[in-house]
Order: C-alpha cells, then sequence, then structure tokens
C-alpha cells in the first residue's frame, strides 16, 4: 500500500520507519525547510534523533504531489494544527481514506478530532483514529507494541488494522472512536499529574493512586461521551495511562516533574521542543465534565497548577482533604 503521512514530528517520523516495513510511505509537513533537511540527511534530528529513514519513505514538501497516488492518509499532526491540516487536505481533492493519531480534543473547541473531521471531510471519506501505548522512539526502534485501531464501519476498521499490523506492532481494531480518542485526550492531563507525585517525592503508591482515580475520570467522562466501557479497560484507555504515567519518555509526564521543580509553565514548554497535548487538553476535559456536571477533581488540580498558580503540594492537599467516598458510583 502507498500510505502518504502528514506531519513530520516525532510520532509521525517512528510511524514512517515502522510502517516502511511493509508500504511505500511518503512523509509531508507544512514545514517545507525542515522537511528538505530530512531530505539532505534521510534523519529527523530535530524531533526524532538518531533513526535514518528507510529506503521505502519518500520526502515530499508538496501537498498535492504527496497525495498522488497514495491509498490512505495517515494524520499526525498536533491537535492544534488537525483542522487546518483536513482543509489543506479537502482542497486537493482526496478520495481515500483518511486516519489520525494525534491525541487530544481541539483546542478551545472542546471537540475530539473525529468531530472535526465530520466538519471539514468530505462525506463518503473513510475514517478513523490509531491509537495506544506507543512512545515514538520505541516504534522507531522496532521495539514490539500494540495499539488499536477505530472506525465506525466494521469492515473499514478491521482491513486497515490489518494493513498497519506487522511483527513488532500488533494492530487491534474496534468500532469505539469515542472512546479511543477520549482515551487518548485523558491520559495526557493523568501523565502531568503523575509527573507532578513522582517530581514531588510522593512515592509509588501516590502514582498508582493517581493512575487508577484517573481511569476512574476518564471512565466517568469517556461514558457519558458515548465510549465503551472495555475501551477503558484496553489499550487506549488504561494501556496508554499506564505508559505515559510510568515512562519517562512521556512529554507530559516530563512537564508535570519539571511543575513539581517549581519552574514557570510557559519555560517548560519553551524547553520541551514537543508537544505536550495534556497542557490545553486539561482545559477541554475540564469544559465538557462540566457541561456533564462531571466531577473531575484530578484534572480539575492539574489546571489550577498550570494556570492559577497553586502549589503541587497544596493541590495534592487539596485531593487528599476531599470527603471519603464510594470507590464506584454513577456519573
Ligand atoms: N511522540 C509520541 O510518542 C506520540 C505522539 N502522539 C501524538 O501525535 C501528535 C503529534 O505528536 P508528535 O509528532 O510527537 O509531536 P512533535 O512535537 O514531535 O512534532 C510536532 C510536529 O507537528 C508540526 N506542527 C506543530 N504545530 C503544527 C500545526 N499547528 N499544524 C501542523 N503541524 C504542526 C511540527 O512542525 C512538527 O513536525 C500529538 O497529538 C501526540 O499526542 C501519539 C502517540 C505517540
Ligand atoms: O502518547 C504517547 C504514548 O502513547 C506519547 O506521550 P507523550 O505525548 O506524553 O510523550
Amino acid at each position: 500500500m502507498k500510505i502518504t503521512i502528514l506531519g513530520a514530528g516525532a510520532w509521525g517520523s517512528a510511524l514512517a520507519i515502522s510502517l516502511a516495513r511493509g508500504h511505500e510511505i511518503t512523509l509531508w509537513s507544512r514545514d517545507a525547510a525542515h522537511l528538505a533537511e530530512i531530505a539532505r540527511t534521510r534523519r529527523n534530528e530535530r524531533y526524532l534523533p538518531g533513526f535514518e529513514l528507510p529506503a521505502a519513505v519518500s520526502i515530499e514538501p508538496e501537498l498535492a504531489r504527496a497525495l498522488s497516488g497514495a491509498h490512505l492518509v495517515l494524520v499526525v499532526v498536533p491537535t492544534a494544527g488537525f483542522r487546518a491540516t483536513l482543509r489543506q487536505l479537502a482542497a486537493c481533492d482526496i478520495g481515500v481514506p483518511v486516519i489520525w493519531a494525534a491525541k487530544g480534543f481541539e483546542p478551545d473547541t472542546a471537540k475530539l478530532l473525529h468531530q472535526v473531521a465530520q466538519e471539514e471531510l468530505p462525506g463518503g471519506i473513510e475514517r478513523g483514529v490509531l491509537s495506544g501505548p506507543s512512545f515514538a522512539h520505541e516504534v522507531a526502534q522496532g521495539l514490539p507494541c500494540a495499539l488499536t485501531f477505530a472506525a465506525r464501519e466494521p469492515a473499514f476498521a478491521h482491513h486497515t488494522a490489518v494493513a498497519l499490523n506487522h511483527n513488532r506492532m500488533r494492530v487491534y481494531s474496534t468500532t469505539d472512536v469515542i472512546g479511543v480518542e477520549l482515551g487518548g485526550a485523558v491520559k495526557n492531563v493523568m501523565a502531568i499529574a503523575a509527573g507532578i507525585s513522582d517530581g514531588m517525592g510522593f512515592g509509588h503508591n501516590a502514582r498508582a493512586a493517581l493512575i487508577t482515580r484517573g481511569l476512574a475520570e476518564m471512565t466517568r467522562l469517556g461514558l457519558c461521551l458515548g465510549g465503551r466501557l472495555e475501551t477503558f479497560m484496553g489499550l487506549a484507555g488504561v494501556g496508554d495511562l499506564i505508559l505515559t504515567c510510568t515512562g519517562d519518555l512521556s512529554r507530559n509526564r516530563t512537564v508535570g516533574k519539571q511543575l513539581a521543580a517549581g519552574r514557570d509553565l510557559a519555560t517548560i514548554l519553551g524547553e520541551l521542543g514537543h508537544t505536550a497535548e495534556g497542557v490545553h487538553t486539561c482545559a477541554e476535559v475540564l469544559k465538557k465534565a462540566r457541561q456533564l456536571g462531571i466531577e473531575m477533581p484530578i484534572s480539575q488540580q492539574v489546571y489550577r497548577v498550570m494556570f492559577e498558580g497553586l502549589s503541587p503540594r497544596q493541590a495534592v492537599e487539596d485531593l487528599l482533604s476531599r470527603e471519603p467516598k464510594a470507590e464506584y458510583r454513577s456519573a
């Protein structure tokens, strides 16, 4: 299959390297100068240093040419650029399936990406989302991983998962698009919380509590939005939650650790040099939770630490001083 990947950050580049095992890949980005450097060096030293691009990956700065002959388009830009990228794509009159691998709500609109796709892509174009526990660096190394691909149409979900699957990347399929997208969005907020807790030295018990109660928040919101319980218990839910809350390769977890060290958010993001989707998605998650009357105390405290100057220590004390409750309750 010929797959065109839009977005040459860490994840777009890692997927290009990984999928080049069985497909012909064309990599495109809005940043022509960066693409020219990748084409010259056959490496993406800016976002994914240390990996050579396989021969099956071509670089194409002209979008229409990048899309020519493609059987599948994979959009891997941050949520902030998702709508604009789909608009460019739609202007090229594509007639092939479009799938995406970004995680989070669209900034400001509190929309999940399938809703943005619904607004921007012509009707009749098959679509879906790839998610799950997958640090770009490990995927580029060819280490084993398992992901999930969600699409409304079961046959499309199955065939796409089969096409993306290879012996280092097991891809499962589901029709729960909302659950998969919501899991990927909320886990990034929880990774910031876990980073704060670990950065404060609160220990393994506290982190396990955050992951578990984070899963409860994800599930409460996700079920209300129409996601399915089993999705939150799967790769795109608890799987990715565990990875990002515990793995030091996580950019969101790094943001949390730096906040715990008392550093200012703007400085942290400036130095990170990568996207940390949990930062803006936190506000969108809380917007949704408010609209639906759902309690999300951990997300609330992460927001207050990032944007209202609450100290990480006070944030944790506030969480612990809440009235004891039943562990399970309906939304
Ligand atoms: N890095 C990882 O391990 C994984 C990342 N993801 C998700 O993939 C998405 C992309 O992340 P990364 O590639 O890691 O980010 P990155 O920070 O490594 O690279 C971002 C890329 O997007 C481009 N970009 C930045 N703003 C843009 C905009 N407004 N419009 C179009 N392009 C823009 C940059 O030029 C760069 O090429 C995010 O939603 C992230 O949550 C998902 C799974 C794994
Ligand atoms: O989504 C990811 C792994 O599944 C990457 O997480 P970060 O964006 O926190 O690095």
